[in-house]
């Protein structure tokens, strides 16, 4: 299995033993990266306890999902689940602000129950993710060493965290909000406060996900570590200036390269459509891969004009239309002769698994929500980026992409606004323009540092040690070992 390695048999710390639970926010984009940090984990010798919601279990219908895993390589990777606090069948998407609710007020409780019938395992450490509200609490009640995991780049962690400077300047939850650069949070070179997360960007700031978030990251000013999904060329002084302020470690990109040799951890809360032999007829680089993840809603509206956008286009494609794209009341929301009008140049399907597509040789471009997880896994597979981004971080990982990494475009240049000729454009633009060859180049470079950052001694594998040795001498700490 790419990526992991055998315990260390050297290991200076074999007297003493690492338990880690790990607790990811209960959505795809973030269980993907913390399944894949449970191995990494593993493979280092430490002992992961992985916590999936008795719903996302559910959804996953497969089990213990490392089942595979630990017959195949002897990690002690286990598992468990718990409660949200909703029923199953509980319609998540549908009541996303109830969801957010639960998880806001309700899942420390359970969380807690878990974890008090797992010390006498010899839990020691909590990796929970920086969107919970709750770690610190939770850990130090338990005498654990508190981790948050940021699956989101570090940028939009370092804007969150420095929320009270925003709003001494205007630029946060004032009634109205300035539109000037913001040039004083420190690592950050002067960003448009357009470009910041779009709850950064709200005016009204009392939304249940406003609540989360700056309850959130109060709590991370007292966790013990960070691990953030990035690298630290990406994003160097923000990682730097973080630093001074908090233990802060880019271990990116943590995407799942073991789809790539055959062995896999099932992840995908919807069931995955194999488009492998569709792809296989398409000539190379044909085929333009269209998703917008797991979690963001597209208008009705917007979708209809993408849509027919792509039929103007003439270009292949495939198309993960998630079944509650829309709403999970809206059945069909594609224009009604959509599929009949694109023949076999494309398909629909509602889920797919995005690392076996991106890195087939017939995709030859994205055209994506920018997702954290999406940007890295192309990024990885050399897919140039058409960027639609809806909300929360994806806004700032379009000015990444587009604006300062240029391996992406954008799909439409006022964002409020989709329209079926620009669509065509930008995806002609990006399939076929004069400019793809300097955007392929970009991303073959940027591959090459992602690349770099998980070599033996590059910057992310480092960090990873780092932050292990740290682990230790917490560890070592709290248990009155030193
Ligand atoms: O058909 C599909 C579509 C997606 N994926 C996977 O699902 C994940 C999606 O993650 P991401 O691209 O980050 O998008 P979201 O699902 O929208 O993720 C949420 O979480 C991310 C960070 O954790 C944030 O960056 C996003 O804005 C937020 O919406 C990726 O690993 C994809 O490989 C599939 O396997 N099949």
């Amino acid at each position: 299995m790419a990526n992991v390695k055998n315990q260390n048999p050297n290991n200076h710390h074999k007297h003493h033993h690492l338990h880690a639970l790990l607790i990811p926010y209960p959505f795809q984009g973030h269980v993907n990266p913390f399944v894949h940090l449970a191995i990494k984990l593993a493979s280092q010798g430490i002992t992961v306890t992985f916590v999936n919601t008795h719903y996302n279990h559910h959804q996953i219908n497969s089990g213990d999902i490392f089942a595979g895993v630990r017959s195949e390589s002897g990690l002690d990777i286990r598992y468990a689940t718990v409660s949200d606090g909703l029923p199953i069948g509980f319609d998540r998407s549908l009541n996303h602000d109830q969801y957010q609710s639960s998880l806001l007020h309700v899942f420390s409780a359970h969380v807690e129950e878990l974890v008090a019938s797992l010390v006498g395992e010899g839990v020691n450490v909590m990796i929970a993710d920086t969107f919970f509200v709750w770690p610190s609490v939770v850990a130090k009640k338990f005498g654990l060493v508190c981790v948050s995991f940021w699956t989101e780049a570090a940028l939009v962690f370092s804007l969150y965290y420095h929320m009270d400077l925003l709003r001494i300047h205007g630029h946060f939850g004032a009634q109205e909000s300035r539109g000037d650069l913001i040039d004083y949070v420190p690592g950050v070179k002067a960003i448009n406060p357009k470009d910041t997360a779009s709850y950064l960007q709200e005016t009204d700031i009392s939304s249940v996900v406003h609540q989360i978030i700056i309850k959130a990251f109060e709590d991370v000013k007292k966790v013990d570590f960070v691990l953030c999904n990035t690298i630290h060329q990406f994003e160097n002084r923000t990682i730097q200036a973080l630093n001074s302020k908090i233990p802060f470690y880019a271990i990116g990109p943590i995407i799942p390269f073991n789809l790539q040799t055959g062995s896999s951890v099932t992840t995908s809360l919807w069931s995955e459509s194999d488009c492998t032999q569709w792809l296989d007829a398409k000539p190379d680089g044909s085929v333009i891969y269209i998703s917008f993840g797991s979690y963001a809603h597209v208008t009705k509206k917007d979708l209809v004009e993408i849509a027919h956008g792509i039929l103007m286009s003439k270009v292949n494609f495939v198309w993960v239309v998630r079944p509650d794209i829309v709403s999970s009341d809206e059945n069909n929301p594609l224009p009604e002769k959509f599929e009949s009008e694109a023949g076999d140049r494309g398909i629909v399907i509602p889920w797919c698994c995005q690392m076996t597509v991106l890195s087939h040789r017939s995709i030859g471009g994205f055209l994506t929500h920018c997702g954290w997880n999406s940007i890295l896994e192309s990024i990885w597979c050399e897919v140039p980026l058409l960027c639609f981004p809806l909300l929360t971080d994806q806004v700032t990982n379009r000015k990444l992409v587009v604006d300062d990494w240029e391996i992406g475009m954008n799909l439409c240049e006022d964002r409020g606004f989709v329209e079926r000729d620009e669509v065509k454009m930008s995806i002609d633009r990006l399939m076929c323009g004069k400019s793809r060859d300097e955007v392929k180049e970009a991303i073959r470079r940027v591959k090459m540092s992602l690349e770099g950052a998980l070599t033996n001694d590059g910057s992310s594998e480092k960090n990873l040690g780092l932050f292990i040795d740290g682990l230790w001498a917490k560890v070592g700490i709290t248990n009155g070992k030193a």
